[in-house]
């Protein structure tokens, strides 16, 4: 009698859970990964996330014997409280979820409507840690039919901790699935023109909406610990590329506009200069007027609009400062936008 295997696919047996069939074939799935963020700001949701987010080894790279009993230990049992008050500070209250959620539906939904004209395209959205789940995302994207799809990590700067982690994701995403979908990702894109003018008319209309004009225009990017990048991660020469460009763009001298880090996690050292630390320094020097752009996250979240427009501030105007601007993200403005769209038309040459 001949073997049968349960991977024949002659056989009308119901397709096992996380199988699909194709609807109709050539469909491209266009997926906006970002961070992700908690479901509420109270302990439950806000352990859940930080759970997730912090053992994943691409993020906390100590080994798990070592790092565990402290994520579990001590970090789960007072940041989840700690980080829900902060969240809560910032918290959409008209749609009950985190900004970086409100601002990354609208990038997905207005490039759905962009991208109109492309009709074998569908547009969504995801996160890698937290709901929407990538998996979820990728699952309804094969389950209409789509055969490819493009992903586009929402970090303009590449870094093992954030782009390579989304694509890790999707590809975990893959392993459940049967017949996988052909995948391309979209590069960083810390230098492409279209990034880069975009941040320099959004950072020029803001600044003319202000009643005065920074002595010192700050670039504050998210850090990572200094030995990810003395190890290879390209992070922080991507982040200082972007400040020199938009620096050329804008016609501001070194003095102007400069880069720091934000966003400290635990007791090693991270890329230096420090926000917080100048912040202080430039107020205690006799800087009165700044403003503030974090060009490094596509959307406003809590690193920005806690952490920046308002701890910040309050360090700056404590050390002797005046004025302060926070310049917004790019979020789903029209600038921001333009960047997403033009970027996502170049990756899906050929597939459209
Ligand atoms: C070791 C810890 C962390 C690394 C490395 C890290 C890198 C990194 N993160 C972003 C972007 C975002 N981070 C956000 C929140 C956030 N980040 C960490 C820790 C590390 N990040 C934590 C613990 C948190 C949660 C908030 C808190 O408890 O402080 C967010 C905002 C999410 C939101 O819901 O608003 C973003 C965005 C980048 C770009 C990056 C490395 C390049
Ligand atoms: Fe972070
Ligand atoms: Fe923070």
């Amino acid at each position: 009698m001949p073997m049968t295997f349960a991977t024949d696919t002659k056989a009308e047996a119901p397709l096992p859970a996380g199988s699909f069939t194709y609807n109709s074939p050539d469909k491209v799935g266009l997926m906006l990964v970002n961070l992700g963020t908690p479901d509420g700001t109270e302990y439950g949701p806000m352990w859940r996330y930080l759970r997730e987010f912090l053992s994943d080894p691409r993020v906390i790279e100590l080994p798990r014997w070592i790092w565990y009993p402290i994520l579990y230990g001590l970090v789960l049992t007072t940041r989840p409280r700690k980080s829900g008050a902060n969240y809560a500070k910032i918290w959409n209250r008209e749609k009950d979820e985190s900004p970086l959620r409100t601002y990354t539906r609208g990038q997905g939904e207005k490039l759905a409507v962009r991208l109109g004209d492309l009709t074998n395209v569908s547009v969504d959205w995801a996160m890698r840690y937290g709901n929407p789940s990538t998996r979820s995302v990728v699952e309804k994207l094969v389950s209409k039919g789509c055969d490819r799809i493009l992903t586009f990590p929402l970090y303009p700067q590449y870094s093992a901790t954030t782009t390579a982690t989304a694509n890790d994701q999707l590809f975990r995403a893959l392993m459940k699935l049967r017949r996988a979908p052909a995948v391309r990702s979209v590069p960083p894109y810390y230098a492409e023109p279209v990034y880069i003018d975009a941040l320099a008319r959004s950072i020029e209309s803001h600044l003319a909406t202000l009643d005065f004009e920074p002595e010192v225009v700050v670039a504050s990017y998210h850090g990572i610990p200094k030995p990810y990048a003395d190890k290879g991660d390209p992070y922080q020469q991507h982040c200082l590329e972007t400040t020199r460009l938009l620096r050329q763009r804008l016609g501001w001298s070194e003095a102007k506009l400069i880069s720091t880090f934000q966003s400290r996690f635990g007791a090693q050292e991270w890329l230096q200069p420090y926000t917080d630390k100048t912040m202080e320094r430039l107020g205690k020097e006799g800087v009165k007027r700044i403003a503030v752009v974090n060009p490094g996250f596509s959307s406003d979240c809590i690193e920005t609009l806690e952490e920046i427009a308002q701890e910040a501030q309050e360090i700056f105007k404590h050390a002797g400062g005046e004025k302060f601007a926070h310049i917004p993200c790019l979020n789903d403005s029209p600038e921001g936008m333009e960047v997403i769209e033009t970027l996502a038309r170049r990756e899906l040459a050929g597939w459209i």
